[in-house]
């Protein structure tokens, strides 16, 4: 049975250049009928103020809503589910946005965890990537919430930007280190189709790090973070002991979700949903009183396994072998013992203490190893 939520705020005040998530331009946007539809989406499925061990609210930008509209939407979560003993609830925050009244309200909620989108320190890129803030938003951002009692934040860093240095980087990280912050994610720029950069790049108007320059960056990443005492758990996530993102860990762990909210995914009883993207089939369909799923899938027992490997393999504790048997009933090498065997031969996973895992070499490639998961 899922403890686990997620709810999607599909507006943002700026659109970034490599940004592919369900989003829209605020303005003109019906975001109060928006929230009023999240509650009522919320009420259509038998919550009964169930007890959520972590509620994650990403976007788009969540911090885009006032603060009298981010009340609303945490006083309507409120009113359908219920903090378990030890939860995590994360808002996802951009610097810049974060005032003291939107704190205050969040903190007031239970809000216990802040994902700051900061993705670079350098000024330069972050005007080039399209963001809204500036490096000073990033401190003053990160002083008002943990003057308002925030200390679980995390930052999100993108490298292998257009343009960024080995250099480049290193700054970025010797910046975010010295907040000392709890968890650090660094992921690595994903162009993504229907994105400004993916027309630029098309047009042979964006340059970007070669392939073996972004395998350096992310070995300078990881190098950087353990030697600062942080763990990398997951492939582009770093934590202190104890601040590993337990949210992130049930998508990873195969676990089941509730998401709502346009474009939200969940996954319950065995079938994996996706809700309508667009704002006006979503709203319609809650007018309608139904559900707003465009797409659900019934997870085979195959499909079950192998996303038991790929999702778990992005853990750097990787995938049990005998929570695979306990789940399944079966050998973990009955079912990919020719591929296990294959990728261990290349170095790309080894098997120790019960356990199979990346080796650093497979994380570099890690797409490519999952995929020989697909059966
Ligand atoms: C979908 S955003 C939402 C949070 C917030 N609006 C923000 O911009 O930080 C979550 C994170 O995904 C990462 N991200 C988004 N698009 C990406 C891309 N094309 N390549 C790599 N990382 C990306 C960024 O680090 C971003 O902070
Ligand atoms: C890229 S991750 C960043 C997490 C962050 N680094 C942290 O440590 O909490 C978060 C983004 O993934 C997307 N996301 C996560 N869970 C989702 C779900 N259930 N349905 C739809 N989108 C989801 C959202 O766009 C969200 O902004
Ligand atoms: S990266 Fe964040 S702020 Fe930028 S467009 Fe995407 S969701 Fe909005």
């Amino acid at each position: 049975m899922a403890q686990s939520m997620y709810v999607h705020i599909p507006f943002c005040t700026q659109i970034c250049h490599y940004c592919d998530f369900n989003k829209f331009f605020i303005q003109n946007q019906p975001v109060d009928e928006y929230i009023e539809a999240l509650g009522k989406e919320m009420s259509l499925y038998d919550l009964d103020n169930k007890e959520m061990k972590t509620v994650f609210i990403g976007g788009g930008t969540p911090t885009a809503l006032d603060a009298f509209q981010m009340e609303r939407l945490l006083t309507s979560i409120h009113d359908h589910i219920r903090l378990g003993k030890g939860y995590e609830f994360t808002i996802e925050a951009n610097p810049g946005d974060l005032t003291k009244d939107k704190l205050a309200v969040m903190k007031e909620a239970g809000v216990n965890r802040l994902s700051l989108g900061v993705q670079t320190f350098n000024e330069q890129l972050l005007k080039k990537i399209g963001r809204a803030h500036n490096v000073d938003d990033v401190y003053r951002t990160v002083s008002l919430a943990r003057e308002a009692g925030f200390e679980n934040i995390s930052i999100d860093l993108i490298y292998s930007l257009p343009g960024q240095t080995i250099d480049d980087l290193k700054e970025t990280i010797d910046r975010a280190l010295e907040f000392e912050l709890p968890h650090f994610s660094a992921y690595s720029l994903i162009i993504e189709p229907k994105t400004v950069f993916y027309i630029m790049l098309n047009k042979g108007k964006l340059s970007l790090p070669s392939e073996d320059t972004e395998a350096s960056m992310y070995e300078y990443v990881m190098d950087r973070m353990e030697r600062a005492g942080y763990h990398q758990y997951e492939i582009s996530n770093f934590g202190k002991p104890g601040y590993e993102s337990k949210h992130n860990l049930v998508y990873w762990n195969n676990e089941e979700y509730y998401g709502f909210g346009a474009g939200a995914h969940g996954y319950l009883d065995g079938i994996r949903y996706h809700n309508h993207g667009p704002l006006k089939k979503y709203m319609n369909a809650i007018g309608n009183g139904e559900k707003p799923i465009i797409e659900q899938i019934n997870v085979s027992m195959r499909e079950r396994m192998e996303e038991e490997m790929f999702l778990g393999l992005r853990k750097t504790d990787g995938v049990s072998l005998e929570g695979f048997k306990r789940h399944f009933g079966v050998d973990m090498n009955e079912v990919f013992g020719e591929v296990i065997t294959n990728l261990t031969q290349k170095e790309l996973l080894v098997i120790s203490e019960g356990k199979i895992k990346l080796t650093r070499q497979g994380k570099l490639i890690g797409n490519e190893v999952f995929q020989d998961f697909l059966l």
